[in-house]
C-alpha cells in the first residue's frame, strides 16, 4: 500500500487550493496586483527565504545518509542560488535596495510561518521537516503551472509580474520541485496510517501559513 505526496495534497484539498489559487496569485497572474502589495510581499519574502535556507541547513544536519544530505542540499540550492539571487535582483528593479532589505522588520505572518517550520524540524525527524517545507517548494512550482493554464493570466511585457512567474516555471525550479516530490514519495510509501495522520497535520498547518503569507501581502500587514 503506502502513501505518496499527492495523498497529502488530496487530504488537505480545500486549504491546498486556497493557497494555490489565492487572490494574490490570481491578481499577480492577471497583472492587476497593486505595486505596494507586491513590494510588501517581496520584502517579507526575502526574510522568509533566509529562514527557509536555515531550515534546509537543519535538514542537512538531520540527514543520516548521503542521499538525504544531497536532497537537503538541492532544496537549499533552490532557495539560495535560484530564488534569493533572483529575488535580490527583483527587489532592486522594484526600488528596494539591499540596505532596505537588511533593515526590514519581520511581519507576523513571516515570523509565524518560518518559526513553525524550524520548530517542527527541531522537534521532529527529517520527514516531519521535509513535509513542513514542501508547500513552499512544491506549491510555488504548482502555482506557476496553474497560472499558465488560466485564461486570465497575461504573460510577457504586458504583465509587470511576468518575471516572477518565469522564475517558478523555469526548469531549475521545476526540477527541484520534482526531486522533492520523488524524495517524499519514497519516504511516504513506508509510513503507517497513524504516521500519515501526523504528517498530514504538519502539511496542513504549513499550507495554512502559506495562505496567511499571501494575505499578509495583499493587506500589507505588519
Ligand atoms: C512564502 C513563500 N513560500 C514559498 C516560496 C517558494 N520557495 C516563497 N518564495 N515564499
Amino acid at each position: 500500500m503506502g502513501y505518496q505526496f499527492s495523498d497529502l495534497t488530496s487530504a488537505c484539498e480545500q486549504d491546498w487550493h486556497a493557497y494555490i489559487k489565492h487572490d494574490f496569485v490570481r491578481q499577480l497572474g492577471a497583472g492587476t496586483l497593486e505595486d505596494g502589495a507586491f513590494r510588501h510581499y517581496l520584502k517579507q519574502d526575502y526574510l522568509f527565504l533566509i529562514h527557509f535556507g536555515r531550515a534546509y541547513a537543519l535538514a542537512a544536519y538531520k540527514s543520516a545518509s548521503l542521499a538525504d544530505l544531497r536532497q537537503a542540499l538541492e532544496g537549499m540550492k533552490a532557495i539560495i542560488d535560484i530564488e534569493l539571487d533572483l529575488h535580490i535582483e527583483f527587489c532592486r528593479q522594484w526600488g528596494i535596495s539591499e540596505d532596505d532589505l537588511a533593515a526590514l522588520p519581520e511581519a507576523r505572518a513571516t515570523l509565524a510561518y518560518t518559526r513553525y517550520v524550524l520548530d517542527t524540524g527541531s522537534r521532529g525527524d527529517l520527514l516531519d521537516l521535509h513535509v513542513a517545507l514542501s508547500p513552499c517548494l512544491v506549491g510555488y512550482g504548482e502555482i506557476a503551472r496553474w497560472l499558465n493554464a488560466q485564461p486570465f493570466t497575461r504573460r510577457g511585457a504586458d504583465n509587470p509580474f511576468d518575471a516572477w512567474i518565469a522564475m517558478y516555471e523555469g526548469e531549475e525550479f521545476q526540477q527541484a520541485m520534482q526531486a522533492e516530490i520523488a524524495w517524499l514519495d519514497a519516504r511516504l510509501a513506508e509510513v503507517s496510517p497513524a504516521r500519515f495522520a501526523e504528517l498530514k497535520k504538519i502539511f496542513n498547518d504549513a499550507t495554512r501559513l502559506e495562505i496567511d503569507f499571501w494575505q499578509m501581502g495583499l493587506d500589507r500587514a505588519d
